[in-house]
């Protein structure tokens, strides 16, 4: 199945600090971080690896290293970047491609604002990092731009996904795996993910926030 619900007992104890409407934006902004590299932890876990000869402290010994070009994260801005540095911490030399991509909150629309990718992307795995997972029109029209440039390996790392995200981007691009520390219940009728995290950008940049 192209989609994985990460179980594991750290992240289902992060997630629910996480839905905490009173949590600081410090707080927020942290445990995003670490949810993220707990995801990338088990995004990556199937790299293929490349026998390789180093000198050792007793001499020349085996070892494997990651095979390829290094991999492109790809934060969709602005809430992707609340992830980014959790996942660099796992894969402190990856590229960053930027992708500017915003939600019209009226029709829900994606509208790109901004692309700025890597190079040789034909030979990367890129990892496309966004909070939320919700009505799928913005991760969607991510892999769109990075399948346009070139780009053959792709894997989606979001914090909260919602069935109809789920189903949008398995239609759009089935090849695609979603890993995520939850499978929410259900957008409201303003899109927003039920019970989910409220407004992500707003929660890890400080902005308009509702009042809970
Ligand atoms: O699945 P969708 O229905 O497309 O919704 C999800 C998108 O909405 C949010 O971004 P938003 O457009 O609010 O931009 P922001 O990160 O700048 O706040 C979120 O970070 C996703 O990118
Ligand atoms: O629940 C949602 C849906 C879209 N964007 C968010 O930040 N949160
Ligand atoms: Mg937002």
């Amino acid at each position: 199945m192209p989609i994985h619900e990460i179980r594991h007992p750290l992240i289902r104890h992060k997630l629910g600090l996480m839905r905490r409407g009173d949590l600081s934006t410090k707080n927020f902004r942290e445990m995003s971080q670490e949810v993220a590299a707990l995801l990338t932890y088990e995004a990556t876990k199937d790299l293929p690896l490349e026998p390789h000869r180093i000198q050792g402290w007793c001499g020349e010994i085996g070892v494997e290293k990651l095979a390829g070009k290094k991999v492109t994260v790809v934060p969709i801005l602005r809430a992707g970047i609340g992830m980014l540095d959790g996942v660099l911490t796992l894969i402190p030399g990856a590229k960053v491609s930027v992708v500017g991509i915003a939600r019209d909150e009226e029709t829900l629309l994606a509208h790109t604002y901004l692309e700025r990718l890597v190079g040789e992307l034909d030979q990367r795995l890129a990892l496309i990092i966004d909070p939320m997972l919700a009505t799928g029109g913005s991760m969607v029209a991510a892999i769109d731009m990075l399948k346009k440039a070139g780009c053959k390996s792709i894997r989606a790392l979001v914090l909260v996904a919602a069935p109809p995200g789920i189903q949008a981007v398995q239609e759009a691009h089935p090849d695609v795996h979603i890993y995520t520390a939850s499978i929410d219940s259900h957008l409201d009728e303003n899109g927003y993910i039920v019970p989910g995290l409220g407004d992500a950008g707003d929660r890890i940049f400080g902005t308009r926030q509702k009042e809970v």
